[in-house]
């Protein structure tokens, strides 16, 4: 009987360092807030329970491709990766992944999502999904990025689409009402990084990316910062206005609003050492929490 293959230790104990290597390329914890919207989108588009297939097959082709566009992110972003003290330990950088096999990995991650997609949801949602794909991972890091300080705000775009792609997975078609929560997110994304991009300044100076701080200074970017959380702010109030939520997203969107209101005036008029980095916390737990609000409003408003 032929001796059992064995894996030198090395090998071996390296091997789970191998996927959490890919893992860590997805993003996760971007794409599980991402998924969450689309769960909301799902929900909303429907006034009862969402169907099971699109609810699992969404969720899943989505949060594949959304998956591959971070890790071509990585690939494409290896170099300015490994000179910034934020990103300088991520898989490329650190040699724990290969190129080709970054490459190969993002690619059959996105043709499977693409195909549970156009074959278990609908073909609206795989091409939207497919759409939001390229808008981030070409536009938005191999142009946008590296062109413009209205980046993020362009490229915001693609990072704002999951609560339409979930809308579409139940219904196969547009609606204003997910429109409304794709704008939510648009004039979210800002705040949520510019922030960052004030306390990472000098990083992206020194790797020459135009971010917003670097090219207009880090007082104009509080200025903006503030001026979208009123946007964000306005933006959160049209689905009330449109009648598709209720009292309970009303108060709710108001207070997380008013929070992001203060913080962002906080930063601007009374900064301290590390409030910047305290405003990006602040904006995911607000979205995160926005979210919810939505879908509690639902089922209570229903
Ligand atoms: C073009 C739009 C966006 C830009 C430029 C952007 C930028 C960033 C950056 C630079 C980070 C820090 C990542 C790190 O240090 O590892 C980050 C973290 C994060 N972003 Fe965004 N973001 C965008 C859109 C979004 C969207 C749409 C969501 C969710 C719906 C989101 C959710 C998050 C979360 C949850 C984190 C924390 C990740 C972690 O702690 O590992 N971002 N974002
Ligand atoms: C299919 C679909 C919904 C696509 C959305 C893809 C996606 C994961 C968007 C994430 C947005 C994000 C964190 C951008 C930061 O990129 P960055 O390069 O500015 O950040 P980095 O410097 O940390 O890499």
């Amino acid at each position: 009987m032929a001796k059992p293959l064995s894996i030198p230790s090395s090998d071996t104990q390296s091997q789970p360092l191998q996927w959490r290597a890919y893992y860590e390329m997805t993003k996760p914890k971007v794409v599980a807030l991402m998924l969450l919207t689309v769960l909301v989108g799902m929900c909303l588009a429907l006034p009862g329970a969402v169907p099971l297939q699109p609810l699992i097959f969404g969720l899943l082709g989505i949060g594949m491709m959304a998956g591959a566009a971070a890790a071509f992110n990585h690939l494409i972003d290896r170099r300015i990766d490994g000179l910034m003290a934020r990103t300088y330990n991520r898989p490329l950088p650190k040699g724990r992944v290969s190129i080709t096999k970054a490459l190969t990995f993002s690619i059959s991650l996105a043709v499977m999502g693409f195909v549970l997609l156009y074959t278990l949801v609908n073909e609206l949602t795989a091409w939207l999904t497919f759409a939001s794909l390229l808008g981030y991972a070409v536009v938005y890091t191999a142009y946008l990025k590296r062109a413009t300080p209205q980046n993020i705000v362009v490229g915001g775009l693609a990072g704002a689409m999951p609560p339409l792609l979930g809308w579409t997975s139940v219904t196969g078609e547009f609606h204003g009402n997910a429109l409304l929560l794709v704008i939510i997110i648009f004039a979210w994304t800002p705040p949520h990084f510019w922030a960052l991009a004030i306390h990472r300044k000098a990083e992206y100076a020194k790797v020459d990316i135009p971010m917003l701080p670097v090219t207009h200074g880090t007082e104009f970017t509080k200025t903006c910062i503030l001026l979208y959380t009123i946007l964000l702010a306005i933006a959160c109030l049209l689905p009330v206005l449109v009648g598709m939520c209720g009292p309970l997203y009303l108060v709710g969107s108001t207070l997380l609003s008013c929070g992001f209101i203060y913080k962002s005036w906080e930063l601007k008029f009374d900064d301290k050492p590390g409030l910047a980095m305290q405003v990006f916390r602040f904006s995911i737990y607000h979205l995160m929490l926005l979210f919810i609000v939505l879908l509690v409003d639902h089922y209570l408003w229903v």
